[in-house]
């Protein structure tokens, strides 16, 4: 008998700020990959996110027409996840319920949220289904995790968790263990950082990324102090939108130096530049004391602290943390990030039956009460 082996047909759709990625995958295998870009004022005609659906919608046509792509052939679509309920990890099929919620921004704006519904309105005419994995929404704070300190004001989970759980999963087997059997501490550093306790699977505790908890990152503000940012929103200089503009895309690095690039931070306090020197070094202290935090929350039994993301490029970066957290656990460094490759796995998981395919509209955890409207305004 010959070695015949089928592979499955994926398309993935990553939706971010200013482009769409788009790939093909045959099996694990990444055929070609495109990034779509959308240019700032093509986006500012929208005055929602979920506005620009059909606009990108029309150019991730264009882009499959272009290339003669056959979708006749397609076993599934993956996709990026987006503000959703608070749901467990893992691999929820698209379902009506989910675009809904969707389409009605009813959890929150963000780009990611075009994930599902693009994979459905290219996916359905042709029949083929629809996935997302481990979206920004995944919950699985313990209880405790979830006090603010104010009953008005409940912690919620919004995080990497795409591609943190992808590089536990990694650190996890270097260190011969299952992921369901490591505790671990793994810091996405990125244009967003969000740094999570991982215990046996389940991230307890993280920082929301897009509503100003943790450390400040290239361009969001990370915690500020409540009552000085209750001044600056009375002080009748900021509008709403301008002030939350702060908090998220003009915060950290962009606010202090202009920049979102940590790299040209880098260069310029090499060259001397003593304020992007300090700024510099205050994103890597307050990482290290968000781990810390973490190290905290799993009592200090914890097996690895994981770097990754884009900043964890940057030799000064590792270098400047692990001096601080390296007391804690060994650091393992896996720099960068390829979200398309895994949404492919989670879904390629699913179709050879290694985990089971989770139920967006039946499944749920946390918030008992979910009737007032979340954020929304990032
Ligand atoms: N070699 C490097 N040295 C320092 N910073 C880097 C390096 N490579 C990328 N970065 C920084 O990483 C950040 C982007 O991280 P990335 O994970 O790609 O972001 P995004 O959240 O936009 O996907 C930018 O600030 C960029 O300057
Ligand atoms: C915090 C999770 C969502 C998020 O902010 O992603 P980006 O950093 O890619 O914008």
């Amino acid at each position: 008998m010959g070695d015949l082996k089928i592979n499955e047909r994926l398309i993935v759709i990553n939706p971010g700020s200013t482009s769409t990625k788009v790939a093909f995958f045959t099996g694990d295998e990444k055929q070609w990959v495109e990034n779509i870009a959308h240019p700032a004022d093509e986006l500012a005609v929208f005055p929602r996110v979920v506005d620009q659906l059909d606009y990108r919608l029309d150019a991730l046509r264009r882009e499959l027409h272009n290339k003669n792509f056959d979708m006749s052939g397609v076993t599934a679509i993956a996709a990026r996840g987006g503000l959703l309920k608070p749901v467990s990890g893992g691999v929820y099929a698209v379902d009506e319920v989910m675009l809904e919620d969707l389409s009605e921004e009813r959890f929150g704006q963000h780009a990611s949220n075009l994930g599902a519904l693009l994979a459905h309105k290219l996916g359905s005419p042709y029949g083929i289904p629809s996935y997302i994995v481990d979206p920004i929404c995944v919950d699985e704070l313990e209880p405790v995790a979830r006090i603010s300190g104010l009953p008005q004001i409940r912690r919620r989970s919004v995080f990497h968790a795409l591609n943190q759980k992808r590089q536990a999963r990694w650190a996890a087997q270097e260190l011969g263990k299952k992921y369901e059997e490591a505790n671990l501490i793994v810091a996405h550093l990125g244009g967003g950082i969000t740094i999570g306790a991982h215990r046996r699977g389940r991230v307890v505790d993280v920082n929301n990324g897009v509503d100003g908890e943790g450390p400040f990152t290239p361009e969001r503000s990370g915690s500020l102090p409540a009552a000085d940012v209750v001044r600056l929103a009375f002080s009748g200089r900021y509008t709403w939108e301008e002030l939350l503009r702060l908090i998220n895309g003009r915060g950290g690095f962009v606010a202090y130096l202009g920049t979102n690039s940590a790299r040209e931070v880098e260069e310029r306090a090499a060259a001397g530049d003593e304020e992007a020197d300090l700024i510099f070094t205050a994103l890597c202290y307050q990482v290290a004391r968000e781990i810390g935090a973490c190290a905290a929350v799993l009592a200090g039994r914890v097996d690895a602290v994981v770097l990754t993301g884009g900043l964890a490029y940057s030799r000064r970066v590792v270098e400047e943390i692990r001096t601080r957290v390296g007391f804690i656990a060994p650091v393992l460094v896996f720099p960068g990030e390829d979200e398309m490759a895994a949404l492919a796995e989670g879904v390629l998981r699913v179709l050879r039956g290694e985990e089971a395919l989770r139920s967006y509209q039946y499944e749920g955890v946390g918030w008992a009460n979910m009737e007032e409207k979340v954020s929304g305004d990032n």
